[in-house]
């Protein structure tokens, strides 16, 4: 058996993001901009941003929720997958990266699609239930993880059947199997809570490239939710 190494899963997300994405001077400057405000690198890849991009294409999805924006390295990756009326709705608890956020998508020419909503998401998200919004077709959670049980709780509840919910980050390095770090915790907190639930399928899919050997978790909203 080989084991390559992080160089050599740097390398070849290299290859394939030349080869199937190419240049993307919207989303350089998206980075550049979050390096410049000393944001810390952990936004998604440039494959992970497609891929997101993707998903959403391939459901039709238009409305769409993210828990946790940083510099709105996701956010513009999925704007640019929703056709109008097609929204974003981002949450971000700190007011910096919010701010760094809205010159992105503005920057990136998707600035009318992205409501960036400030505070502590589970707030927002309580706020956005009550306002009882038109059900959202797909989520991103990639926030603190020691709330993802909350999150995707909120996620069920706002979807419909059918919404697809991708939580971010959910192997970290292989730390999930211990639980010994408050985000580990927060993601075995999810897994028995989805272990439980019939209202949501799901599986968790490992993954290494330029971001480490980390992984996400794929939901889709069951037919029976009324
Ligand atoms: C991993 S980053 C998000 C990266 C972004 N989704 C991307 O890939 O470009 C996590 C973000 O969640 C934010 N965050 C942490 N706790 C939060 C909370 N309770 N409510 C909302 N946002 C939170 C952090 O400030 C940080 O900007
Ligand atoms: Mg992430």
């Amino acid at each position: 058996m080989t084991t390559a190494d992080q160089q050599t899963w740097t390398s070849v997300d290299k290859y394939f993001d030349t080869a199937l994405i190419g240049p993307d001077p919207v989303i350089a400057e998206v980075e550049r901009a979050g390096e410049k405000a000393g944001l810390p690198a952990i936004s998604v890849s440039k494959a992970q941003g497609k891929l997101l991009y993707l998903l959403i294409r391939g459901a039709r999805a238009q409305r769409i929720l993210e828990v946790g924006t940083l510099g709105g390295h996701s956010a513009v990756w999925m704007a640019r997958a929703i056709q109008p009326p097609g929204r974003i709705v981002t949450f971000e608890l700190d007011p910096r990266h919010a701010e760094v956020a809205r010159a992105a998508v503005d920057q990136a020419g998707v600035g009318d699609l992205v409501d960036i909503r400030v505070g502590p998401a589970a707030e927002g998200l309580a706020a956005l239930a009550d306002e009882q919004p038109e059900p959202f077709d797909f989520v991103f959670i990639d926030a603190d993880k020691a709330s993802n049980a909350t999150y995707l709780d909120y996620a069920v509840r706002l979807g419909r059947p059918g919404t697809v919910i991708v939580v971010d980050n959910v192997v970290r390095d292989g730390r999930v199997l211990e639980g010994a770090d408050e985000g580990s915790e927060g993601v075995r907190r999810l897994v028995d809570m989805l272990a439980d639930r019939t209202d949501v399928e799901a599986v968790a899919v490992q993954t290494v490239g330029e971001r480490g050997y980390d992984g996400f978790l794929l939901a889709v909203v069951s037919d029976s939710v009324a």
